[in-house]
């Protein structure tokens, strides 16, 4: 049976099967590899702290996680399909390992985030 996301255990566990499929598809893993250029090793301890604040309100996340992907926009463009892959991923992940209401808020905070990302790019490109 399968439990609810409970600690940060889980939610680095989460993380390593959400970015096994991520960095396997060519269609957004070169975000990942190529232009940003991300070191693993550093950037699941961020993603964990970043899920662990939303979900626990632990508050180990401190920085803006919107500045990294404006800057990435910037390199490449993050478009409507990066983000419907990149939800679709994270969706199927949680809903293989986890259920419950963590795993309920899990979904629904990467739905909206992802929806405030597309809309600061937006009005990046009509320079609001
Ligand atoms: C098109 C979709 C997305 C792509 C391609 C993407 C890609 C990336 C990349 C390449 C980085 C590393 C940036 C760097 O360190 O230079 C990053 C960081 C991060 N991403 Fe995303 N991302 C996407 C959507 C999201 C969404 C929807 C969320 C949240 C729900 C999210 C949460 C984070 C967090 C928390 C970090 C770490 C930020 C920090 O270093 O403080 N990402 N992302």
């Amino acid at each position: 049976m399968k439990t609810d996301i409970r600690n940060r255990e889980d939610i680095r566990l989460l993380m390593e099967r959400f970015y096994d499929k991520l960095l396997t598809d060519k269609s957004i893993s070169y975000l990942f590899t190529d232009v940003a250029k991300i070191n693993l090793e550093e950037h699941f301890p961020v993603l964990v702290d970043f899920w662990d604040s939303i979900l626990f309100q632990s508050d180990t996340y401190q920085k803006n996680a919107m500045k990294p992907h404006l800057d990435l926009h910037q390199q490449s463009p993050l478009e409507a399909r990066h983000f419907k892959t990149w939800l679709g991923y994270f969706t199927a992940t949680v809903d293989e390992l986890f259920e419950g209401d963590k795993a309920e808020l899990a979904r629904q905070r990467a739905t909206s985030i992802a929806t405030i990302m597309q809309i600061k790019m937006i009005e990046i490109k009509n320079k609001i």
